[in-house]
């Protein structure tokens, strides 16, 4: 029996393949986390392997973003071992009007600020359902804490009108660890007036590496939806 494929997987796959033809030859790629950019690495891959690009080094922004570079045969760097990175390629959780957004559902939101800023173009790859009126909406802003810093960072992120929950793992007893060793705090706002001000705030707190607000670093939005039953790329 055939079963429809999932247009959820499907749109993921064409906005990862669009932002995957965007890459040119001789460039250095920052690669992104999540389940949408890893169709993009494998475009990628595919597209080295075919012979269409060549030359082309990237900088992981995670260890499952490495992993999948390796599976892919995409050659790796780090960020001292280059003086640029031409382009990143990376998801997001929530995206507004202004390009702005909020990262970190993979808790690897500390490197990809690091590589996505850096990257002379970083473009973002989202579904529609990623698409908000104002950051905050309907997904809670991630925050990297180091392990002995949780019960006050927790009481400056109140003070600041946040509510955190500890993340737990999946599959695995107790939190999630970042790839850095930290812990991430789950914090929900009543509502981000300023988020410029508020990634300020937070990461002013002693204890906080990084949160995941990013504002004013996206430059292009490629996003993935259904229309007439068919799926399709639009970029803002
Ligand atoms: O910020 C991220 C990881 O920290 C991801 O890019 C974000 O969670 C989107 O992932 P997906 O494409 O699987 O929805």
């Amino acid at each position: 029996m055939s079963q429809a494929a999932d247009p959820v997987k499907v749109v993921k796959q064409e906005v990862g393949k669009a932002a995957a033809d965007r890459v040119r030859s001789h460039s250095i790629v920052g690669l992104g986390t999540g389940s949408t950019t890893a169709y993009a690495v494998q475009f990628i891959g595919d597209r080295l392997k075919r012979g269409e690009l060549e030359d082309v080094v990237g900088i992981p922004t995670s260890f499952q973003a490495e992993v999948l570079a390796k599976q892919y045969g995409i050659p790796l760097a780090t960020l001292d071992a280059v003086e640029r990175i031409d382009v990143a390629i990376d998801g997001a959780d929530e995206v507004d009007p202004q390009k702005n957004l909020i990262k970190g559902g993979g808790a690897a939101h500390t490197r990809e600020k690091v590589v996505d800023a850096a990257a002379e173009s970083f473009v973002v790859v989202v579904d529609s359902g990623k698409l908000v009126s104002r950051l905050g909406e309907s997904f809670l802003l991630p925050v990297e804490v180091i392990p002995m810093a949780l019960a006050p960072v927790t009481r400056a992120i109140a003070n600041l009108g946040g509510t955190a929950e500890l993340r737990m793992g999946v599959k695995k007893a107790g939190p999630v660890i970042t790839d850095q060793g930290n812990l991430v705090l789950d914090v929900k706002f009543d509502q981000i007036a300023d988020p410029g001000e508020l990634e300020r705030a937070l990461n002013n707190i002693p204890g906080v590496l990084e949160n995941g607000l990013f504002v004013g670093v996206a430059d292009i939005v490629l996003v993935g939806e259904i229309v007439d039953g068919q799926p399709r790329v639009r970029e803002f």
